[in-house]
């Protein structure tokens, strides 16, 4: 039995989050035909290559024309210039939708292009890797992952429904939020994450030479876990703090007063206070597991060929 979702569905962009949904989809047999378009041509010829998409298109307009479903895959900052690119071919009835890890700034810089009688229904998938371009992605990397849709006002619901569909269709649970808490929520457990592993991997590279080449050899498991982190693509993520940066300074702010107070327990040895902060945390992290949701993905996502992003 077809479980098809959607007749024709257009990737914008074609990096991980694209790829992976590429992949994923046909896995479920969800869309009739994808067809896909990035703005460079070594990147279509990459996806050629790799048979991503059912069709390359060599303009965004092309690979609109006719879809019902058209996922936005690109860096938050570029979203709005892609939407006013391809408003004008759009089919009426279809859904416009978008994977941006920041979602007010994109509601704001996509809705107002999209016409009359197109839906917009945006969406985030909490799942990812610090690889990027066309061949990093790969089927399994929303099995079991939460994907936010964040319907704005006026969305039909019927819309709303098929799109959820579709992400559960690629292994996702689906749950729906407000732009400005997922805004919140994610400068909470994404993006002043990765703002902290960005600096105490730059703090480190800073040392390197009082260090000598010991940080690299003798890192632990902690830090080659910033590492990781910190290796992420950094146009994706110089436009998540741009974008989010109200939220991402509240939390910010947050964390700096309660680093401040561990520092000045350090500075006076209260271990009490250090324990107390500790226990507290780790209870935290056994929650998440007892709640089942330490879900995170292996690191199984390939790197492009030469080792960068892929454009
Ligand atoms: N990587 C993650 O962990 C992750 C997770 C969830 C959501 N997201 C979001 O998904 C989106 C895509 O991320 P990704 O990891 O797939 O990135 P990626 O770098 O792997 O791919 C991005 C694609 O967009 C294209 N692109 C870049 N600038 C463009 C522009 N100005 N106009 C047209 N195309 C342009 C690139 O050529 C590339 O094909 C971003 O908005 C990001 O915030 C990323
Ligand atoms: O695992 C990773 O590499 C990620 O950083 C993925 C991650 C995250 O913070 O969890 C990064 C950005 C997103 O928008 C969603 C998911």
């Amino acid at each position: 039995m077809s479980k098809q979702i959607y007749g024709r569905v257009a990737l914008i962009g074609l990096g991980l989050i694209a790829s992976s949904m590429f992949w994923a989809m046909k896995r479920a047999g969800l869309a009739g035909e994808v067809t896909g378009f990035a703005r460079s041509a070594e990147t279509r010829d990459t996806a050629r290559k790799i048979g991503l998409c059912d069709r390359i298109c060599d303009t965004a307009a092309e690979a609109v024309k006719g879809a019902d479903l058209v996922v936005l895959c690109v860096p938050v900052g570029a979203m709005g210039a892609v939407a006013e690119d391809i408003a004008p071919f759009l089919k009426p009835g279809a859904t416009v939708s978008d994977v941006g890890s920041v979602k007010r700034a994109v509601i704001d810089a996509v809705a107002p292009h999209i016409p009359e009688g197109v839906h917009f229904v945006p969406a985030h998938p909490l799942a990812g890797t610090e690889h990027s371009g066309p061949e990093s992605g790969f089927a399994e990397l929303y099995d079991n992952r939460w994907c936010l849709l964040v319907p704005v006002e006026g969305t039909d619901p019927e819309a709303t429904a098929r799109l959820r569909a579709l992400w559960e269709g690629m292994g996702a649970n689906v749950d729906e939020m407000d732009a400005d808490h997922h805004d919140l929520v994610l400068a909470v457990t994404s993006h002043t994450p990765h703002l902290i592993a960005y600096t105490m991997v730059g703090v480190a590279d800073d040392l390197r030479r009082v260090t000598d080449s010991e940080v690299i050899k003798y890192s632990a498991a902690g830090f080659r876990d910033f590492t990781r982190i910190a290796a992420s693509d950094p146009t994706m993520w110089r436009d998540v703090f741009l974008t989010n940066k109200d939220a991402t300074l509240e939390i910010l702010g947050r964390f700096t007063e309660e680093l401040f107070a561990l520092q000045r327990a350090i500075r006076t040895g209260d271990g009490q206070q250090l324990h107390d902060y500790f226990t507290r945390t780790r209870a935290i992290r056994r929650g998440i597991i007892d709640a089942g949701q330490d879900t995170a993905a292996p690191n199984f996502g390939r790197q492009t060929a030469s080792g960068e992003p892929a454009e």
